[in-house]
Order: structure tokens, then C-alpha cells, then sequence
């Protein structure tokens, strides 16, 4: 330590004048006797990639199995975005990073997604969406609209909002006039669609909604009005700003008859933006996430669409106002007019586990340079993926994200290749995925998120503003409770038929149920834990139980209650049931896509090692 001249101290000026000097001249206090700051290796960052081993299996062949299809249109739609600097494009590294901006205000990251989505548009990625028919074009969409999701929800759901609901109302609602009207312009942008479904009164009961739609004959209209406050349209993306055109849900009045929920289409603004006479729009505000779309509220002030405008596939009011539907069924017809809702559920549901891969990504690689602690005198401090603790924490949900992606591509599988005999299938499971993989995403992501430290509280760093970001998923389109209570419906549905019917259960992978009980071995070793025998046997044990139980106490209230109260008060047994559904499906289909795999090292070091970290 250097010794002080005590005898002539200098003044305080004269300490403040040598601190400012050095200070101009870049030096610390101590600076002349130690110049630098030592670098330490807490502080130092090498790249996982190129610090750790290559895995021991082909990271293209994972890749290949996880998204399992279109990989070059992905990497296509992902270069169109690193080449515009409407995607803030930063190049590091040689890698390009795109991420938008989410310190912009609410109203500038919406005019941002609008100009992405037009440079999107001049960039061909939209054409044939919605023209272009077959299973292979339906995949395409999805890879590309997959990819757009993980660059910003914003941008996929104000794409998604126009192609997928505005779009498919048109296209599986409608009939040929509306194919020939809006197909097309739908898909180039020359219209703008949004889809006005729920009420502020009324949300998950689409049923109850009260905006009206009265036929008059005279004039070959339909009166759409929103009769009360509680009958405005809330929440209805793309309509606080930019939307031209919208799909209305209404009660269909004739003749003082109400014959149910309908769809019809009707212009809201006109070419220049400008909101039409009669219909009244306000801004939902700012949310917590999801800026960048523009969530509307709407009210109809007795607004005339024409006849032809009523989406006529499932049923049709002929000029004279006769009521005319293929299907007799009340239900099964308000069944029919959801179904657009079905393909947003697939993508929301493939969306989560994109989202929770990249919050899996981001925390693993963090993990893999961040240091903290030493557990040896003088020793380097640990990454912390070296702690059991972090593993225990980070590779478990990274084997759940794997597994999940087998389950969401094997329901994308079966949507683009739907029949009317699939459509009970498709809707069951894409109930039970979407809130199962929305769920599963938000806890990853906040697991993520803590293991990044503090880290994970910066917008640059992505976890955190995921989590505000992706939370709505498990409301819209079909709140999460709501669906399970679906599934587990249908369930039930499943189990009385097989009885009344004295036949197997045939679908839905419930013939396990037609086989006798598994047997839980009594000695268990750690071989027979790992085996996928066991684990499976697991699951359709407890579906089985739980399938039982709830059929059970459902009949037990029968004896006193109605069917819907009895199934309301046995929500306990139907959320489990619905969940024990789900995860032996999950584990189902990632065996299933196992077999099919090759022999080789992805097989042997990748596949089995994801079971092994199930929990
Ligand atoms: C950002 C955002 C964008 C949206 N975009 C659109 C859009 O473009 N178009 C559109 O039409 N809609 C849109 N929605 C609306 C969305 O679909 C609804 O919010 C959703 O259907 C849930 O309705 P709700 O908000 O009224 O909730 P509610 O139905 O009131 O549910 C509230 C709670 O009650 C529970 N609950 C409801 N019913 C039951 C029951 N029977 N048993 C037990 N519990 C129950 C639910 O689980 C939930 O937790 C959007 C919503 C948001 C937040």
C-alpha cells in the first residue's frame, strides 16, 4: 500500500480539482497503480455453441423432426424479415437478431405491425393462402405464420385475426358469392377483415350474445343493431384502427322468430380509413401485452347489409324470409358457425410451444455462461447449468417443449387433412392442446425467466415480455377452463355411448380402456421408472380411474340435478380428467413419432433422452 504525506495535505479544492483532472483523462483513483479493471471470468462470454462439444446427434435432424415440415419457406420468411429494417434487424456475431421494438407506445407498435405486414404482403407470403386448396398449401400457411410468431405475437395475431378468422369465417361459412367477393382481396390486402364474435356481456357464452340481425323482406336486408351497452362488440383485433371489413355474429330475428347465432358480413370503414355512418368504434386501450394489434369495440346503429351477405353454408333465408338450414339440430348448427374458431386454436397451440423453445433457448444459453458461486477454494465460480438444481429446473420443461411439438404438429397433421368424421376428433383435441400448451407455456416461461436472473426482467432479453405478451393465449379463442370442461364433456360423452351401445371404445386413443387395468409392478427400479412402458401404463391408469370416477359422480348428481348441473358440480374431476386426457395424448403421439424415426444417434442421444427428463 503506498504511504500518505500527512504533513502538507493538500486543500479540498485541490482534492476536487486532481479528481476532475483525472477523471477527464479516463483514470480512476487507484487507476495509476492498477490501470485496468482484471477481466474476470464471471464476466468473460464465449458462445455455447463454440465452447461446449457438439451434441452427439445432428442438430438438422432435430430441427427436421420439431418442425416438421417446410423448412425452406421457413428460412425464407425468416430472411425477408432479417432484410428489412422495418423488423430491427442487428447484426452480432455474424448472426442477424430481429426483435421488435416493444418500448414503442401502444400506437406506434401497431402502425409497426401494419408495415410489416405490408412488407410481407410485397414479399409474396400471403399468395394462396386462401386460394390456393390441399393439405400442402394449408401446411405452408401454418410454417410461415409459425415463423412470423416468433418473431412478435403482435405480428401473427393481426395476420392471424385477418387470414384465419375474417378469412375462414368467409371461406367455411360462406359460399361461392363470398368466395368470389372477398377471397382474393382478402388475401392481397385490398380489404382489411376483423371478426366481431364476443360481446362485452358476453364472451365465452357466444350463445348469449344480443346484437340482433332482423331479416326484411321488402327490402332483402338484414337491420344488424346493438340493442344495449352490453351487446357491443369488445375486444375485436384489428378493428380500432384498420379494418374495412368485419364478420358480425348476430341473433337472427324473421318474422319475430329468433333462430339462433348467425354470421354476416358487413364494411365498417371505407377505403380511406374512414369509420362508416351508424357504426361507432372505440379504442379497447392499452393492454398488457399485444400492442401492436388494435383491439376494437363496435356498435351497429341499425346498419343494412344485403341479403347475400349472410355466411349461407350452414343455413339460408330465402328473399321471401323462409328459414332454410342442412342442419336440423340447434346445437349442432351453433357448433357449425364456431368452426373457424378451430384452425386459430391449432396455431395457438403450435404458437406456445414455439414461444416456450425460444424462452428455453435464451435461459439454456444463458445458463450455459453465466457463472455464480465457486464450490472450491479459489476455484472458478460454476456455470449454472453445472448445478443439479438449474438442470432440474431448465431440462425438464425442455423435454416437455420437445414432446409437445410432436403433439402440435400430429394435430396441424390432422387439421389439413380433416374430414366431417374428424371434426369431433379435431375439436377435442385441439381444445385439450391449446389450453394444455398455452398453460404449460407460461410456466415455462416463468421459469425461464427466474433462471435468467435478472436478466430476464429486460425487454432486449425476451423472456419477460413473452410472458405479458403470450398470457392472453389462454383466454381467447376459447378460454382454456372452458375448453378442458369441453374435452372432458366429450369424454363423458365417449364413455356413455360405448356402455349404451355395448361396443369398444374406438378412437380419440381410448381403446386402452377396451384392455384390462395395467399392473404397477411392486419392485420398482430405476430401468422400470425410465421405460416408456411404465410411464404410459401410468397415464391410462390414471385416465382410466379419473374417466370412472367422474362418469360416476356425474350419474350420482343425475339422481337429483340436471345434466348440466351435475356436470357443473363435478368440475373437480373434470379438470383432472381433462388434463389426464391430454398428457397421455401427449405422451402418445411423441411415442408414436419415436418409432418412426430412424435408427441412428438422434434416436439413441436426443429422442430417449427427453423421456428420461419427463416429470
Ligand atoms: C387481446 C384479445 C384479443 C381478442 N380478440 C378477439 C377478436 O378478434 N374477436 C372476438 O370475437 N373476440 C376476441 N377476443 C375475446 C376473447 O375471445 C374472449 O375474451 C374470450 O372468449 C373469453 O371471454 P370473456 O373475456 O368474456 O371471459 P368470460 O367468458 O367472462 O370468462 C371469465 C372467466 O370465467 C370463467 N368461466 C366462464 N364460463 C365458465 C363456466 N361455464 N364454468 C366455469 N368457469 C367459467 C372462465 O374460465 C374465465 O376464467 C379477444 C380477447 C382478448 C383479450
Amino acid at each position: 500500500m503506498a504511504s500518505m504525506d500527512t504533513s502538507n495535505p493538500p486543500s479540498a479544492a485541490a482534492r476536487r480539482a486532481a479528481a476532475i483532472a483525472r477523471h477527464l483523462a479516463g483514470l480512476s483513483p487507484r487507476a495509476a497503480a492498477a490501470p485496468v479493471v482484471e477481466r474476470s471470468a464471471c464476466l468473460s462470454y464465449t458462445p455455447p455453441d463454440s465452447a461446449e462439444p457438439a451434441p452427439a446427434f445432428s442438430t438438422l435432424e432435430l430441427r427436421a423432426l420439431l418442425d416438421g415440415h417446410h423448412l425452406r419457406e421457413r428460412d425464407w420468411v425468416f430472411g425477408a424479415m432479417e432484410e428489412s429494417p422495418l423488423f430491427c434487424p442487428r447484426r452480432r456475431g455474424g448472426k442477424v437478431f430481429v426483435s421488435p421494438d416493444y418500448n414503442e407506445g401502444k400506437e406506434g407498435q401497431r402502425e409497426a405491425t401494419m408495415r410489416r405486414v405490408g412488407h410481407l404482403a410485397r414479399r409474396g407470403v400471403f399468395r394462396g393462402w386462401l386460394t390456393d386448396p390441399g393439405a400442402e398449401a394449408e401446411l405452408r400457411k401454418l410454417a410461415l405464420l409459425e415463423c412470423l410468431g416468433i418473431y412478435d405475437h403482435s405480428l401473427a395475431i393481426k395476420i392471424g385475426v385477418h387470414f384465419f378468422l375474417w378469412g375462414s369465417a368467409i371461406k367455411f361459412l360462406g359460399t361461392k358469392r363470398h368466395h368470389d367477393k372477398w377471397l382474393a382481396d382478402t388475401e392481397s390486402y385490398a380489404i382489411k377483415g376483423c371478426f366481431a364474435m364476443t360481446e362485452l356481456g358476453h364472451g365465452s357464452n357466444v350463445r348469449g350474445i344480443e346484437t340482433v340481425a332482423t331479416y326484411d323482406s321488402k327490402t332483402r336486408e338484414f337491420v344488424i343493431n346493438t340493442p344495449c351497452e352490453s351487446a357491443q362488440k369488445y375486444w375485436i383485433g384489428g378493428a380500432a384502427n384498420h379494418a374495412t371489413h368485419t364478420i358480425v355474429f348476430a341473433q337472427l330475428h324473421i318474422n319475430g322468430r329468433n333462430e339462433g347465432v348467425h354470421a354476416f358480413v358487413a364494411q365498417i370503414r371505407d377505403e380511406n380509413e374512414n369509420v362508416l355512418p351508424n357504426i361507432q368504434i372505440a379504442d379497447c386501450g392499452h393492454k398488457i401485452g399485444l400492442n401492436g394489434v388494435d383491439n376494437g369495440r363496435i356498435w351497429f346503429k341499425n346498419i343494412r347489409v344485403p341479403l347475400e351477405n349472410l355466411l349461407n353454408l350452414v343455413a339460408d333465408v330465402l328473399p321471401d324470409g323462409q328459414y332454410v338450414s342442412m342442419i336440423d339440430n340447434p346445437d349442432q348448427r351453433f357448433a357449425a358457425f364456431l368452426s373457424p374458431l378451430t384452425l386459430g386454436r391449432v396455431n395457438i397451440a403450435v404458437n406456445a410451444v414455439y414461444i416456450s423453445k425460444v424462452g428455453l433457448a435464451i435461459a439454456v444459453r444463458y445458463a450455459l455462461s453465466r457463472r455464480a458461486f465457486s464450490i472450491t477454494p479459489d476455484g472458478p465460480e460454476m456455470l449454472l447449468l453445472d448445478y443439479p438444481s438449474h438442470q432440474r429446473r431448465l431440462l425438464p420443461l425442455l423435454a416437455k417443449a420437445c414432446l409437445m411439438s410432436s403433439a402440435s404438429n400430429f394435430m396441424k397433421r390432422m387439421y389439413v387433412k380433416r374430414t366431417p368424421e374428424l371434426n369431433k376428433a379435431i375439436h377435442i383435441y385441439s381444445s385439450a392442446l391449446k389450453a394444455t400448451l398455452t398453460w404449460q407455456n407460461m410456466t415455462t416461461l416463468q421459469e425461464c425467466r427466474e433462471a435468467c436472473g435478472g436478466q430476464g426482467l429486460k425487454t432486449e432479453n425476451r423472456i419477460g415480455i413473452f410472458k405479458a405478451e403470450f398470457d392472453v393465449q389462454s383466454t381467447f379463442e376459447g378460454d382454456n377452463n372452458v375448453l378442458m370442461q369441453q374435452v372432458s364433456k366429450a369424454l363423458y360423452a365417449e364413455f356413455l355411448a360405448a356402455k349404451r351401445k355395448k361396443q369398444p371404445f374406438n378412437g380419440l386413443g381410448l381403446e386402452h380402456l377396451n384392455g384390462t387395468r395395467p399392473v404397477i409392478p411392486d419392485n420398482l427400479t430405476s430401468d422400470t421408472l425410465r421405460s416408456s412402458r411404465f410411464q404410459m401404463d401410468l397415464l391410462r391408469l390414471r385416465e382410466r380411474d379419473l374417466l370412472k370416477q367422474f362418469a360416476e359422480e356425474v350419474s350420482n348428481y343425475l339422481a337429483r340435478e340436471s345434466r348440466e348441473k351435475a356436470l357443473m358440480l363435478s368440475y373437480q374431476l373434470a379438470e383432472d380428467l381433462a388434463r389426464a386426457f391430454t398428457e397421455r395424448t401427449i405422451l402418445q403421439i411423441f411415442l408414436d413419432d419415436e418409432k418412426n424415426v430412424p435408427a441412428g444417434s438422434l434416436k439413441v442421444h436426443g429422442l430417449s433422452s427427453y423421456k428420461l427428463m419427463i416429470r
